[in-house]
């Protein structure tokens, strides 16, 4: 049925000879299996079997709630494109629940070939008498696809297409989140203030606790909870020390040996960070805090954001939320949140700061295709002096959501995925861990069933270049 010929990883073409996966390039270690909920008990298991569900039965929720809206705005049309988009939503969730075979994608968008290729691709690696579908095939793979369909069923319920089935709850999650905010900011602009007063190490301290409100804030996000409001109530500043067990892998000396450098150049030397966002809400807030405060502190010249192109994992940032967060930062009635968005605002009109999208960062592909798939996002990273990526999914891209050992190395996870040094800054949210010391991988699992997916542990792990 189909070709068992060997396929590149992502556009189900025959390899190249560039590949890394060819045989001219043989590897001294085996590639973990993917993680997938066909391992009954597993995360991905009980992720597709209750979690995806979940969520895709609030997306019906909502949008049967904002009938009224969609009638305001286009009239009956509007009502016909409801129904439409809910009976594609249900027919969705039946295919998940019933372990449905993956379909191809039937919207004409920029994506739908690359996603049906790699459909293609995924079909290489089952059985002959056996398709993709949702328990059996790659989770990373399925539960990508889960958002690429539901934005499917918007597309093709047109004139509601552009509507953020999300938008209300990251919108709440942010506003839930407003006294931990206005901490942060009223943080931040004392920095500020005080930044021509700081010695080496007074700005070393700064920017790790920024470096570590920025990991905790990853704990907010809306996909882990089904939805569910999870938002920070308290400030975290306060609670850091306490916190500091928990990070299992702090690799921020690292860090500072790369933004220290930018410090410690003429002034004309140029310092370039990337951020690739995860959650909106109290998250952004934090890695935009991070942001101001790297040019402040005079450890960068330049921050690029890269975020999604469509409602994503619930909670990810699109460029509405970016735009929308910046400017209810400057609008609220707090002097420190609005003394924040107006620099923001400022940062990003003279472009010390620069917002990108990409349609790759919402394709179900590890990032060791990235320079295969989209070259052109490679050779933008490959200009930044630190790419940090936020967040499980972007740790779960980066390892290919592998069974790896938990002492396997950074670098052999990433896979030949190197634009530039970069660093994972992220709770754990699912059952990939890798780069930990002997034993504590073990010993967690011995004290905790939950250390992986619970959120309470997380990362701040790098890789320079090799
Ligand atoms: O927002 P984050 O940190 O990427 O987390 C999203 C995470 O939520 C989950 O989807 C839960 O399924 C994780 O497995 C996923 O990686
Ligand atoms: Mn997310």
């Amino acid at each position: 049925m189909y070709s068992r010929r060997r396929y590149s990883r992502h556009t189900a073409r025959p390899l190249t000879a560039h590949s890394d996966d060819t045989p001219s390039k043989p590897t001294r270690w085996r590639l973990p299996c993917s993680l997938s909920a066909k391992f009954e008990g597993s995360f991905a298991y009980y992720t597709v079997k209750d979690r995806m569900p979940q969520i895709l039965t609030k997306v019906i929720d909502t949008v049967h709630r904002n009938k009224n809206k969609f009638l305001e705005a286009h009239g009956e049309e509007g009502i016909e494109a409801e129904k439409k988009a809910l009976s594609f939503f249900s027919k969705l969730r039946n295919e998940m629940q019933t372990n449905k075979p993956i379909l191809p994608l039937t919207d004409e968008q920029p994506d739908t070939q690359i996603w049906n290729q790699y459909l293609d691709y995924q079909k290489t690696l089952v059985g002959s008498d056996e398709e993709p579908s949702w328990f059996r095939s790659p989770w990373l793979y399925v539960e990508c696809y889960l958002y690429r369909r539901i934005q499917e069923g918007m597309l093709l319920s047109p004139p509601i297409s552009e509507y953020d089935v999300f938008r209300d709850v990251k919108n709440e999650s942010f506003f839930q989140s407003q006294q931990a905010v206005v901490a942060l900011c009223a943080h931040l602009q004392e920095l500020k203030g005080k930044t021509n007063s700081l010695s080496s190490d007074d700005v070393r301290g700064e920017i790790y606790k920024l470096l570590q409100v920025s990991l905790w804030g990853n704990k907010c996000d809306l996909s882990i909870s089904g939805g569910q409001d999870n938002s920070q109530r308290s400030s975290v500043l306060s609670s850091l020390d306490d916190f500091r067990e928990f990070i299992l892998v702090d690799d921020m000396n690292s860090l500072w040996g790369v933004l220290s450098k930018n410090r410690d150049g003429n002034a004309e030397s140029r310092t370039r960070v990337d951020i690739v966002l995860d959650n909106a809400g109290f998250e952004l807030v934090t890695d935009l805090v991070m942001a101001d405060a790297m040019l402040s502190l005079n450890l960068a010249t330049e921050v690029h954001f890269h975020g999604k192109v469509m409602p994503w994992f619930v909670s990810d940032t699109t460029k509405h939320d970016f735009d929308w967060t910046v400017q209810q930062c400057t609008a609220v009635n707090n002097k420190w949140m609005s003394k924040c968005g107006q620099s923001w605002k400022e940062n990003l009109k003279k472009g010390r700061w620069v917002y990108h999208q990409h349609l790759f960062w919402t394709l179900p592909h590890e990032f060791c295709t990235m320079a295969e798939v989209a070259p052109d996002l490679y050779t933008e990273l490959q200009k930044s002096d630190l790419v940090l990526f936020k967040g499980d999914l972007n740790y779960r891209k980066l390892t290919g959501d592998r069974k790896w050992d938990f002492t396997a190395p950074f670098s052999q996870a990433l896979r030949s995925f190197h634009p530039a040094p970069l660093c994972s800054i992220r709770t754990l949210k699912a059952d990939v861990q890798v780069g930990l010391q002997a034993g504590v991988g073990e010993r967690l699992m011995a004290a905790e069933v939950d250390w992986m997916t619970s959120g309470k542990y997380g990362v701040i792990q790098f890789s320079p270049v090799v």
